[in-house]
């Protein structure tokens, strides 16, 4: 049966070189997986301790600096999002995947204003590039005026074409931090020590990770870390990003000297971006402003 959202029919071309590559390799699609990696507890901070006494507060913070420094991802419990409103939105969300592509896919479903609509990648050149996932953008500008913030819903199919595909490919989030809850099926995977860790699911925790625009203010010191999710070939998967932005003008400058990158503004970021994944299928990053 085609899958939905239509990946096989619409990206035949990056396909047909998979199932080239594993008859030559003769690779079994269950070989060589992504999946098989070491499953890891994010550092876990009770932000109930902010309300608590000086030396409570204290400690938290400092393990919140910590964790950014070093791991660039961290999970929060207490955090005041209560179980019935991230029970609703997984319900919600659930729903609006459920309709059939051609109404997701049409402007009728959600009218620009409300959000836009992604699926696969289309400016994957190669397997390697491609996300087996679809998402829907919902711009969250009403409520935080100026900023650009949005909620990026994702949804991972079952991917019953190989483990070698992702859901969705390596990247660092572009915006100061990112806000993440996923459920409780895994696939979420992380760098620490130049490997890929996964991260254990916890449905009580919101994943808190470090974004470019927090590395680049902070001069270095906060990690914004290169993460991926990797397929599930019975299993389907959702989880939900709020990525916190500053307004389009906005200008980002390291918090010290001498500075590691330039100056620049989320503008010029985003489309400095945006650029090299259509021009190479690949996000580039923070590197293309490393001041040489
Ligand atoms: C193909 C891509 C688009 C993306 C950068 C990437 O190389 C891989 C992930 C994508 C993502 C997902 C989260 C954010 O929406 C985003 C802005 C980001 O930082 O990584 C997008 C990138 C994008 O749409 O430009
Ligand atoms: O689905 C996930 O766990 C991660 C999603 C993600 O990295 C993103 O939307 O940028
Ligand atoms: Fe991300």
């Amino acid at each position: 049966m085609a899958s939905d959202p239509p990946f096989e029919q619409s990206y035949n071309h990056l396909f047909e070189a998979l199932s080239e590559d594993q008859k030559a390799k003769q690779v079994h699609p269950e070989t060589n997986s992504f999946a098989n990696n070491e499953i890891y507890e994010l550092p876990l901070i009770d932000l109930n301790r902010l309300s608590l006494t000086k030396s409570d507060q204290d400690e938290c913070k400092r393990e919140i600096a910590d964790a950014a420094k070093q791991l660039g991802f961290f999970q929060v419990v207490n955090h005041g999002v209560s179980r019935e409103i991230i029970t609703r939105l997984q319900s919600e969300q659930a729903k609006l995947f459920k309709h059939p592509f051609r109404e997701k896919a049409s402007e009728r479903l959600l009218d620009s204003s409300m959000g836009s609509y992604h699926w696969g990648t289309p400016s994957a050149t190669f397997l390697m590039q491609f996300s087996w996932s679809e998402a829907f953008h919902i711009p969250l500008r009403e409520n935080c005026l100026p900023s650009s913030c949005y909620l990026r819903l994702n949804r991972y199919p079952p991917c019953p074409k190989s483990s070698k595909l992702f859901g969705l490919v390596p990247h660092t989030d572009s915006d100061f931090l990112t806000i993440l809850h996923q459920d409780l099926v895994g696939g979420l995977q992380l760098v620490r020590d130049g490997g890929w860790i996964s991260v254990k699911p916890n449905p009580d925790a919101l994943i808190i990770n470090i974004g470019d625009l927090f590395q680049a203010w902070s001069n270095g010191v906060y990690k914004s870390i290169e993460h991926r999710v990797v397929t599930n070939p019975r299993v389907e998967r959702f989880s939900a990003a709020y990525f916190l932005c500053p307004s389009n003008d906005t200008i980002i400058h390291s918090c010290n000297q001498p500075s590691v990158y330039r100056s620049f503004s989320f503008e010029e970021y985003r489309k400095q971006v945006q650029e090299d994944v259509k021009s190479t299928g690949t996000k580039i990053g923070l590197p293309r402003f490393i001041i040489k």
